[in-house]
């Protein structure tokens, strides 16, 4: 599988990218290690620009308000906002060679294949001068977590987990009203079904690693945020110090 995944990396995905000389560059940078090494064959590993930076996995439910306390953390410490799902939003309407594909798995509440989704984080990583990265939405799955470990070489610093009841999440994605395709009762109810299969394992796995912030995801938008503010304000501490 990981074999497969590095192969159709270097192999034909064109997704409006034109980072082929990018991908080409980072299979013949020196082979390197982050936050945990991960035992990589040394051929597979990719050195991009993000070496040094911090990033942050923020996950939960469908409409638990990751999007929205990724807004305030940008605006309070500055981080760049990676989220998946708009990364693949822009590709469908992009009219990307994949739109077609991305658009029927996003409507049926199902998850894109990893490699689609982690060549569009890796060049929002790989461009621009921020090195602090909130990657929102991501991982969905443990194929998505370990095609990312595997292609960046990378681990976040830490996860955030907004843990939120299900009918919150199904009343705020019903009043969420942005045109999203996926808002809809029919959707939602598959999109929880995957969330509790798929990304509930990645959660658990990092919680086991000691890199899971787990957070009430009730209440209002500044008091969820008073609960994330301590975890940023402690990594730039830490920044600070070391
Ligand atoms: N604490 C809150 N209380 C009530 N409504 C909220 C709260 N936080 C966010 N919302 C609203 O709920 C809706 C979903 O929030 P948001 O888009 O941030 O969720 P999300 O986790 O990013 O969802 P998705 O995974 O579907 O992208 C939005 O309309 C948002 O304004
Ligand atoms: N890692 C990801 C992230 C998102 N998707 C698809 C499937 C989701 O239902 C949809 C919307 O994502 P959201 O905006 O809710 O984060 O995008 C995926 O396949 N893989
Ligand atoms: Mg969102």
């Amino acid at each position: 599988m990981l074999r497969r995944t590095i192969a159709s990396l270097k192999s034909s995905i064109s997704l409006h990218i034109t980072e082929e000389a990018s991908i080409h560059n980072a299979y013949h940078c020196r082979t390197f290690t982050t936050q945990s090494p991960l035992h990589l064959r040394e051929k597979d590993r990719i050195c991009p620009k993000h070496i040094d930076s911090v990033i942050t996995f923020v996950l939960g439910g469908p409409g638990s308000g990751k999007g929205t306390q990724c807004a305030k953390i940008v605006e309070t410490f500055g981080f760049k906002h990676l989220s998946a799902g708009d990364l693949l939003r822009k590709e469908i309407v992009s009219d990307s060679e994949y739109g077609s594909m991305i658009l029927d798995t996003i409507r049926e509440g199902k998850i894109v294949p990893s490699e689609v989704t982690v060549k569009l984080i890796l060049r929002e990583l790989e461009s621009g001068d921020n090195h602090k990265f909130l990657i929102d939405g991501f991982p969905r799955s443990e194929e998505n977590r370990i095609a990312f470990e595997h292609i960046t070489g990378s681990e976040p610093n830490f996860v955030l987990f907004f843990d939120c009841p299900e009918e919150e999440m199904v009343k705020r994605v019903l009043s969420r009203n942005q045109g999203r395709i996926d808002d809809n009762i029919d959707t939602i109810k598959k999109r929880l079904k995957v969330f509790e299969s798929l990304n509930l394992p990645v959660i658990d796995y990092y919680a086991k690693k000691g890199k899971l912030h787990r957070i009430n995801a009730v209440g209002t938008e500044d008091e969820i945020f008073e609960q994330v503010r301590p975890v940023f304000a402690a990594c730039e501490k830490k920044a600070t110090i070391t």
